[in-house]
């Protein structure tokens, strides 16, 4: 058997909203502990700079700086992770940091998250493994999702066909079978278009528990105008970047009706998603923020079939998923396990994503 190590995974994700942080013990294949997690929030100031740079394809010096600051926000998210577990560096086998998605093209065989690896090792001292995305798609696959393979080793023990859903900016699922393959995809938008939206006309960053849109009616016709979108047609793998999808629909309608609709086109797409899948799931699991938005919750209680509720049922932090998972992946990626598969991310075959740096290499 491999050995079985501590690995930090880092996620911070298309919300822009922080930095998770989270300990896992793996070999790479299961996990055989959870350590903890903490998160740290990126002030608005700090967000908005990341939005400032959203789409860009080059860098310069204002995109340098900014890599540079979020790779020694990571490094603090370390040291207080190190601090709140009582171990050392010494004692970690990798970090697996994901970075900040800025721009994701796929089509264009482009993606781009920033976070200086070398940086993060040398402000640390431990081996840093990132960049998990741009093997996959320079090989042509979608490089998203990724975090199937950590959905897989989660449901070792589970009841199949069970599925996994994470609602993020954007919303992805992976199916896992009765014979465990997986399947999966990005289904839509998550939480972005929301949270746009709750920025721009009331001030706040979310909708606390979904408490605005609770107070609204879903409007069909703009609902099925924002289901009218070539994507729903396009069969898996596939993925989205956080602006594929426009609020424009919405934009004449009162805030809490808005946001109701917009609530249901998150909850569709998900049930849409179900077209592709080989057969009707028993459980969906939901994973990231937008587990705590009650009224979303409620909507995919009443529609999807089989039971609904947080992955926390099974005892897991369901706002650490992903951070956990490029811990996992960070294991997989330095021992030449695959991380991306051609149902996952449509790579031409299985890929161990990722570059390695140690410390003791700068
Ligand atoms: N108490 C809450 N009530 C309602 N929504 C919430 C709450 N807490 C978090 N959220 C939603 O969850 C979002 C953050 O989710 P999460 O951290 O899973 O996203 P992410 O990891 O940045 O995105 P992705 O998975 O797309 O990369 C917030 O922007 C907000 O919309
Ligand atoms: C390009 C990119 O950063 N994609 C994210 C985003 O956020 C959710 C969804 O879109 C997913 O495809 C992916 O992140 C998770 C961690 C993943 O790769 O599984």
């Amino acid at each position: 058997m491999a050995d079985i190590v501590w690995a930090i995974g880092l996620m911070s994700g298309t919300s822009m909203d922080g930095i998770d942080a989270a300990l896992i013990r793996t070999d790479g294949e299961k996990v055989f502990d959870f350590g903890p997690a903490l998160s740290i929030a990126y002030e608005q100031p700090f967000q908005d700079r990341i939005r400032a740079v959203l789409g860009l394809r080059e860098t310069n010096d204002t995109v340098n700086a900014l890599e540079e600051e979020i790779t020694l926000k990571h490094a603090d998210a370390v040291k207080a992770l190190l601090e709140k577990a009582g171990i050392s560096a010494a004692e970690v086998a990798y970090i697996g940091f994901h970075g900040q998605t800025i721009n994701h093209v796929p089509s264009d065989r482009f993606t781009w998250q920033l976070g200086k690896g070398a940086l993060l090792a040398r402000e640390t001292g431990i081996p840093v493994v990132y960049d998990f995305r741009s093997q996959d798609v320079a090989a042509g696959g979608e490089g998203a999702p990724l975090a199937p393979v950590y959905h897989g080793a989660l449901a070792l023990g589970l009841e199949k066909p069970v599925v996994f859903v994470n609602i993020g900016g954007v919303s992805n699922i992976t199916y896992v079978g009765s014979d465990g393959g997986l399947i999966a995809f990005d289904t839509g938008p998550g939480n972005g278009l929301m949270d746009d939206l709750m920025l721009e006309v009331a001030g706040q960053a979310y909708d606390e528990a979904g408490k605005t849109a609770a107070k609204g009616q879903v409007d069909r016709a703009v609902l099925s105008e924002l289901m009218d979108h070539p994507y729903f047609r396009r069969k898996p793998p596939k993925s989205l970047d956080r602006h594929d999808f426009s609020k424009d629909p919405v934009e004449g309608l009162a805030l809490e009706d808005a946001m109701a609709t917009l609530a249901a086109f998150t909850k569709t797409a998900i049930l849409r998603a179900m077209d592709y899948l080989p057969e009707r799931p028993r459980t969906w699991l939901i994973c990231g923020g937008g587990r705590h938005n009650a009224t979303l919750m409620g909507m995919m209680r009443r529609k999807l079939p089989g039971t609904v509720e947080p992955v926390d049922l099974l005892g897991l932090d369901g706002d650490m998923i992903e951070a956990q998972a490029f811990a996992l992946m960070a294991v997989r990626s330095a021992r030449g396990l695959p991380i991306s598969f051609p149902k996952t991310t449509n790579a031409p075959r299985p890929l161990a994503g990722g570059h390695l740096v140690k410390p003791d290499w700068i």
